[in-house]
């Protein structure tokens, strides 16, 4: 019998934090090795799994050294400027990482990538099987569509969101804009106002929609003359994203160092 992986969970009290320790005690080969949550939190002391009922034997703590102690693998689902912290005690102690966090800027993921060479790192926007399905329907759409269809990207989240456009939103437009030969950040419009013009066809749109408790919707328009085509997905539940967590941990065993996306854990090349 193989030893349980044993992880511990960053922003624990979260909306994904509370799905990952969910997820984590229901696996019957994971573990919870580490609640981490920050500094003045009410429920720090407390067990990390008693929203559940249950008791995990893991006391919620805001020292990510103690969290770590005898983890194989740290789950962050945070704010960019926390999964930095981690990452640099990760690296240090030689523990790997799964990153969901989204909103990092270019400089925060050369540094994750540099660290890659370090540690193994599951890094993605998206944790959910469908959205990285459909990431490849995008890169085929694309370019049977490169000619006479304008593109633009809609996504809504719930009310709490704090970046905008989604990580899931800006990584399609990626796919798109790779697949038809264009840069994103030269191409990418996000939102409109006023007296905008015509609408230039290189570009890529986004727009952004927040509002009650939607978990996650994305949809990629191609709108051509006489047709419309769209690419959607909707997350209905955040179990999605933790249980593509818990995927991308068991892929990461064995794994020394490297970055890896949901393409390299789900194999979907
Ligand atoms: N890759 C994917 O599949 C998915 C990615 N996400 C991304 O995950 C992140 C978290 O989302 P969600 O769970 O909804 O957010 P929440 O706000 O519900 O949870 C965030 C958690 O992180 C903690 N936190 C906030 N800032 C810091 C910090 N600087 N250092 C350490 N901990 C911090 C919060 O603590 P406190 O309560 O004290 O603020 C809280 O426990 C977002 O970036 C979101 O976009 C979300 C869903 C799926
Ligand atoms: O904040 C969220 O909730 C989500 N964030 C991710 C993103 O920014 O793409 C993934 C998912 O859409 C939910």
């Amino acid at each position: 019998m193989t030893a349980p992986l044993r992880i511990a969970v960053a922003g624990c009290t979260g909306r994904m934090g509370h799905m990952l320790i969910e997820a984590v005690q229901a696996a019957d080969d994971c573990v919870l090795a580490g609640a981490l949550d920050r500094e003045g939190s009410p429920a720090l002391g407390h067990d990390a799994a008693a929203f559940l009922g249950q008791a995990s034997g893991v006391a919620i703590t805001a020292d990510l050294r103690a969290a770590l102690q005898g983890a194989d693998a740290l789950i962050d689902f945070t704010r960019p400027e926390g999964t930095m912290a981690h990452l640099a005690v990760c690296r240090e102690l030689g523990v790997k990482l799964v990153i969901g966090t989204t909103g990092f800027s270019d400089e925060q993921k050369a540094q994750i990538r540099a660290a890659g060479q370090d540690i193994a790192i599951v890094m993605a926007p998206n944790m959910s099987v469908g959205v990285n399905v459909v990431m490849r329907l995008l890169d085929m759409a694309a370019r049977a569509l490169s000619e006479g269809y304008d593109i633009e990207i809609i996504e809504a989240h719930h009310r709490h969101k704090v970046d905008a456009p989604s990580g899931t939103a800006l990584a399609m437009g990626e796919v798109v804009a790779g697949a038809l030969g264009r840069d994103l950040k030269t191409c990418a419009v996000y939102g409109r106002e006023g007296v905008t013009g015509e609408r230039d066809p290189s570009t890529i749109g986004f727009a952004t929609v927040r509002g009650g408790d939607i978990v996650g919707d994305h949809t990629v328009l191609f709108a051509g003359t006489g047709e419309r085509i769209e690419v959607t997905h909707k997350s209905s539940s955040r179990a999605t994203y933790a249980q593509g967590s818990l995927r991308a941990v068991r892929f990461l065993a064995g794994r020394p160092a490297g970055l890896f996306d949901m393409n390299d854990v789900l194999g979907l090349g």
